[in-house]
């Protein structure tokens, strides 16, 4: 019997769970290549499938001693590396939720998460550097050989779970959310296994593969990069953040791991584009580096193009969706994309899902080139917001196809428009969608066409209330280094020939690089608050 009632309660092997699932190698293959990392002392180390159990199973028993029950939150604040994974993995063989963070996220920022998450312990490694976690969390510190407890987590009475059940919560991953108010997403073992089950059909990547990770841990593609290469047998190269910023390193570490595929978002690339275009070229020719595959958001097509022409025989790959769902699609990028187009497709979504079209009337869109929402069918499902059933009730709704089964679909605040074979095309957020002077504008249309003038290399597009309170659609560009700054009013006439008139911007903004998110995407926040200067 454990200090705290009932023996610590796991999961049936036989069914859904993210560590049974994960490790299902460590029982085929243990020898295999799991985790492939920069080394603490410099160079390289590979930590096999069986040294990820050894490692996984070494936090189990000290994670089980602390008398936490199924369910209780534990924030796992770290890179990722071989020991963070393990850690992961350890929670979900208890059914402790993990709570991801990244060491980038500020301390107002985890306080806030730990208040509205309620976790018993915050785990990090033995070198983290957060403080100040606040008494009523436990702290502890994790490494190869376990756990080192520095606070033992208060108990919060007897267990009562006897199983770990595949609806019971992986993770819990807060998104900044629009309102800016953190969103715990709150996924379960079977929602995350259904999506990783339903991307293995596509076939993408072998065991053999190694695939290099960039985005961090909070982020869901970080956690769909570990989940997609181990549930393959497949390595994992994740990229740590002190070479990601540095594009000649950055690339040297893809060449000496030998990573045959990388996941980033299009942020990851401006830098390796625009300083290390020849090394990057040179790799792309030892055709090692098979895939390149990118989500978060639409990839602008002129930096698409450049990237592809420096990588002519790499594959591309647009992952389209959202983390409550965790995601949608994996979409195919013709490499070179044709000349003439002029949006990604996000192709269908995934097997064991669909995704719909739904008109402002509630009906199905089936005709092509009209706008609709998308609406996502699939096992995939979140379980909802953490403690804000309201906001669960706006986006897990009836399926509007047919609202009397009382099965749900997310409603993905997502708009898109079918192509002649029924694929998708990204053409936005619904709450994007701006009205100037009546007319709807489409901020893609006119970052595209901002982004073909000459010398600017990226173009991002927002509706601003002017002095007088009237709408301007305002651009922010970034150009060519040592190229000359594109001169406002020739933009405008370059726009004026090619947009309707309520598309042609108001003002345009140079910007040395666009900010980003903590999550490498396009901080359209800061940029507003830029656009006052
Ligand atoms: N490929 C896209 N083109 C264009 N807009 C996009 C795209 N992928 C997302 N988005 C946008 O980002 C929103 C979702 O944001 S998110 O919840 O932070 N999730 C992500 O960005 C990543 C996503 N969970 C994921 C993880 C792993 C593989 C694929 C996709 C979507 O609703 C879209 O608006």
């Amino acid at each position: 019997m454990s200090p705290n009632g009932r023996r610590a309660a796991r999961a049936h092997p036989s069914v859904d769970n993210l560590r049974t699932y994960l490790l299902a190698a460590a029982r085929s293959a243990p020898d295999r290549p799991a985790v492939i990392q920069a080394a603490p002392g410099g160079g390289l180390e590979t930590v096999t499938y069986g040294e990820l159990e050894r490692r996984t199973d070494r936090i189990v028993e000290a994670l089980e001693a602390l008398g936490l029950d199924v369910g209780e939150r534990v924030i796992v604040e770290s890179d990722t590396d071989a020991d963070a994974v393990a850690t992961l993995l350890a929670c979900a063989t208890l059914g402790l939720p993990f709570v991801p963070a990244s060491p980038e996220v500020p301390d107002e920022r985890l306080l806030t998460i730990i208040g509205s998450a309620g976790p018993a312990l915050h785990l990090q490694p033995a070198g983290g550097r957060r403080t100040g976690i606040p008494e009523t969390v436990g702290t502890a510190r994790f490494g190869p050989e376990g756990l080192t407890v520095e606070r033992p987590p208060v108990p919060r009475g007897p267990r009562r779970r006897r199983a770990v059940t595949p609806v019971d919560t992986a993770y819990i991953t807060f998104t900044s959310g629009t309102t800016g108010r953190p969103k715990g997403v709150v996924m379960s073992h079977r929602g995350v296994i259904a999506f990783l089950r339903g991307v293995e059909a596509e076939e993408l990547i072998t065991a053999e593969d190694r695939v290099a990770g960039t985005s961090p841990l909070q982020f869901d593609f970080a956690l769909f990069d570990i989940g997609f290469t181990l549930g393959h047998g497949a390595a994992l190269v994740p990229v740590p953040r002190g070479v990601l910023n540095w594009p000649r390193r950055f690339l040297s570490f893809l060449r000496d791991t030998g990573a045959t595929q990388i996941d980033a978002v299009p942020s990851i690339w401006r830098p390796v584009v625009r300083h290390e275009s020849e090394l990057l070229a040179e790799i792309g020719q030892l055709g090692v580096l098979r895939r390149v595959a990118f989500s978060g958001e639409d990839f602008p097509l002129e930096e698409l193009r450049g990237l592809q022409a420096l990588l002519p025989k790499t594959l591309f790959a647009n992952g389209y969706g959202a983390t409550e769902s965790m995601a949608a699609s994996i979409t195919d990028v013709p490499n070179p994309l044709p000349p003439g187009v002029e949006r990604l497709s996000i192709g269908y979504a995934v097997a064991g899902a669909e995704m719909t079209l739904i008109g402002p009337d509630g009906t199905a869109v089936d005709e092509p080139g009209v706008l609709g929402e998308i609406y996502l069918r699939t096992p995939s499902l979140f379980s909802g917001y953490w403690n804000d059933p309201e906001a669960t009730r706006a986006v897990l709704v009836p399926d509007p196809l047919a609202p009397r089964s009382g099965q749900l679909v997310l409603k993905s605040g997502d708009l898109a428009s079918m192509g002649p074979e029924g694929e998708l095309y990204f053409r936005g957020r619904v709450d994007s969608q701006v009205q100037i002077r009546g007319n709807r504008v489409e901020l893609g249309e006119v970052e595209r066409r901002v982004g073909e003038f000459p010398g600017i290399t990226g173009a991002v597009a927002m509706v601003l209330p002017g002095a007088d309170g009237d709408p301007r659609l305002l651009v922010f560009v970034t150009h060519a280094t040592g190229g000359p700054r594109p001169d406002t009013k020739e933009v405008v006439g370059f726009c004026r020939s090619a947009l309707p008139a309520y598309m042609v911007p108001h003002g345009l903004r140079v910007v040395d690089e666009f900010p980003l998110t903590v999550n490498g995407k396009v901080d359209r926040t800061v940029l507003a608050s830029l656009a006052g200067s």
